[in-house]
């Protein structure tokens, strides 16, 4: 479903409004839109690849059916034969036969069908997952992760008892009351009549009641992805949670968020067991309605009275089918509910696909890439301002490239545009002379090493975290990146060494641990270019001063590309960018800039007019307002707030 994505030339579109996301959320009441299948036809091809098996169970049930269909007319038989005094044997022995094969056949059955609903779970499960870990990053930014969540959990789960009650529940339901209603037609037509015009008038009723259903089962889990997002907001954040005491406050929306889903799930279990009412209600009234005209037909001798008999208990059969049919439109309404939301999912653009002949380095091409904007420009989405106003730069293979300027001035989106988390919606980006449209994603990512602003570090072991980016790297190249990344001693000391677990998103380590493993992660990947985004902002000085040597002796082999954060970074750079909304304002070295840029300069300035730099000077950081200051800026080893990144 990459068809949200213009081609490899054409990335004119601004990204937001497309992906089926407005207003940024997954959850609402949206309409279908035109062209969807309907949730009956999503659910015949999910059930398409086990159609034999289910077949199987069908049959099964079919048979459990049969089976029990056979009794009355054994009984009838029975009956027939002790008033005519015959021996009533072999008509015992078929009742015995018939009840032990209805009990077998039909849990069989139960087994089979349940075994196949379980693989269509699996099935929708898989395909959510796929689709969800492809998806675009602006779909995701407008998603709330915890709602996603409960569309691969909890709405997938009701397709379980769709699959089961509602298409066997059709099938095998539908089979019985047909047959049922024949063997009613051949016993006594008249009575047919009578039993299935109460039968109708149930019906309408039960079609009143059954959109009502689909409409609360839907509200009910839109409340539970709704509580879901709120849990993660909550368990992610929990620390900020407790310090803002917020803890009673968020109780309180995950509370009503619950309760809503109470609230509509009573309201959905309340019109189903109408319907399901109805339906015995209806049996009921038939069965009296059945007796009184049928004794006045006994009466009259239309019939007798073993057919009456008879009659009565296919009254009674019709229970079942009746039963299961009703069920079945129940169950249909809670899972198409499902599968609508299932389907909101689906519908969220995912990645590109790789055009044909599309560019990519070899695996192991390690030379270092250059890059190239041409008049880029991009907004994340239709409403919102742009934030890159049309981006001309260059940046030769390697060396490195430093990105400074105020908050806000598009450095980290810079980056996403390089990753190609987002496209740009004019103009273009060249790595190595090509579109990054024409490179295959995977390919281009894999050329690519890139520290986030947050370094964030996933669940799981250090080790899991090293390798994420290349899992096939052997041992002593692990051991390698932990000593530049100056990990080593922290390993060293922890008991289960690299195997410890890090705990959810690294709580478990220090806010420069994290950089340092993110760093690590990144360089394990021998990318050809590497970009930091602020990844050395909590590093104490030791660890800064080393990782800066380990970054510029990077930069010697790689093309590396940072947004700095430190002085000391800014100044190690073989060129420096100087971004402000959206617009490179100037390129140059420290020395140039300071000269010739009057932002560069009054921010590089300030810094040390307003004291905030008291560091600086001590550590004998070069002060970049004065070129001529002796200070070598490589030596300063003491971190320095970021200077121009604020102002
Ligand atoms: N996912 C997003 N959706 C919408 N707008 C965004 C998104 N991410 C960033 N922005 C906006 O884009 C602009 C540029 O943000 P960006 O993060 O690129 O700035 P920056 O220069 O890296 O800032 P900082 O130095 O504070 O990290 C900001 O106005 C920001 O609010």
């Amino acid at each position: 479903m990459s068809g949200t994505t213009a081609g490899p030339r054409g990335g004119t579109r601004a990204e937001g409004g497309a992906d089926g996301t407005p207003g940024g959320k997954t959850r609402g009441r949206a309409r279908r839109p035109e062209g969807e299948p309907p949730p009956w036809r999503v659910l015949l091809e999910l059930v398409r690849p086990h159609r034999r098996i289910l077949a199987l169970g069908a049959l099964l049930s079919l048979i459990t059916g049969a089976t029990g269909l056979a009794l009355p007319l054994v009984a009838k038989a029975l009956i027939e034969n002790l008033s005519a005094e015959r021996a009533i044997t072999g008509a015992l022995v078929a009742m015995t036969a018939l009840v032990l094969a209805n009990a077998v056949i039909g849990a069989l059955g139960g087994y089979v069908l349940q075994r196949t609903a379980e693989s269509v779970v699996l099935d929708a499960r898989r395909s959510l997952v796929s689709h969800l870990l492809r998806l675009r990053i602006g779909a995701v930014d407008r998603s709330e992760p915890g709602d996603l969540l409960a569309r691969v959990t909890s709405d997938t789960t009701l397709l379980r008892s769709v699959t089961t009650d509602s298409l066997i529940g059709f099938g095998t339901g539908g089979l019985t009351l047909v047959a049922t209603v024949v063997l009613m037609a051949v016993v006594d037509a008249p009575l047919l009549g009578v039993t299935l015009a109460v039968i109708a008038l149930a019906a309408l009723v039960i079609g009143v009641i059954v959109p009502r259903i689909h409409r609360a089962s839907k509200r009910a889990q839109e409340s539970v992805g709704a509580m879901g997002a709120t849990l993660e907001r909550v368990l992610g954040a929990m620390r900020t949670i407790k310090a803002s005491g917020a803890e009673d406050r968020e109780e309180r929306v995950v509370h009503e968020a619950a309760e809503e889903s109470w609230r509509e799930s009573v309201r959905a279990a309340k019109w189903s067991a109408l319907a399901g009412n109805t339906a015995g209600l209806a049996i009921q009234a038939a069965f009296i309605t059945v007796l009184a005209v049928g004794g006045a037909r006994v009466a009259s001798g239309a019939i007798d009275v073993a057919t009456l008999v008879a009659f009565l208990l296919y009254v009674f059969y019709l229970m079942a089918p009746i039963q299961q049919l009703v069920a079945a439109v129940t169950r249909y309404q809670v899972g198409a509910a499902a599968i609508d939301r299932m389907g909101e999912t689906r519908r969220l653009p995912v990645e590109p696909a790789a055009p044909a002949g599309a560019a990519g380095s070899e695996e192991d091409d390690t030379n270092p890439a250059a890059l190239r904007f041409e008049g880029v420009r991009f907004r994340y989405s239709d409403g919102l301002p742009e934030v890159h106003h049309g981006i001309d730069l260059d940046i030769p293979a390697r060396g490195m490239t430093a990105f400074v300027g105020p908050s806000g001035a598009g450095k980290t989106t810079l980056f996403s545009l390089i990753e190609r988390f987002h496209e740009p919606s004019a103009g273009r980006i060249l790595l190595d002379g090509t579109d990054l449209r024409e490179w295959e994603l995977h390919r281009l990512r894999g050329a690519i090493g890139y520290v986030e602003q947050d370094a964030p570090v996933l669940s799981g072991t250090l080790r899991d975290n090293l390798l994420l980016g290349r899992p096939d790297a052997g041992e002593e190249e692990v051991r390698e990146v932990l000593r530049t990344a100056r990990l080593d001693a922290l390993v060293a000391r922890l008991p289960e060494g690299l195997e410890t677990r890090v705990g959810h998103r690294g709580t478990r380590l220090s806010g420069g641990e994290r950089q340092r493993v993110a760093i690590a992660r990144a360089l394990l990947r021998r990318p050809r270019l590497l970009l930091l985004d602020e990844a050395t902002s909590q590093l104490d000085a030791v660890n800064e001063a080393a990782l800066r040597e380990t970054v510029a002796s990077a930069a010697r082999a790689t093309t590396v590309l940072v947004v700095a954060h430190r002085l000391s970074t800014v100044m190690a750079a073989d060129r420096i960018v100087v971004l402000d909304a959206g617009r490179v304002r100037a390129v140059g070295t420290h020395a140039e800039l300071v000269a010739g840029d009057g932002l560069y300069a009054e921010l590089a300035a300030t810094q040390f007019l307003d004291g905030s730099d008291d560091d600086a000077e001590g550590a004998g950081v070069a002060d970049p307002a004065d070129p001529g200051s002796d200070g070598d800026p490589a030596a300063g080893s003491t971190p320095v707030p970021d200077p121009l990144g604020s102002r």
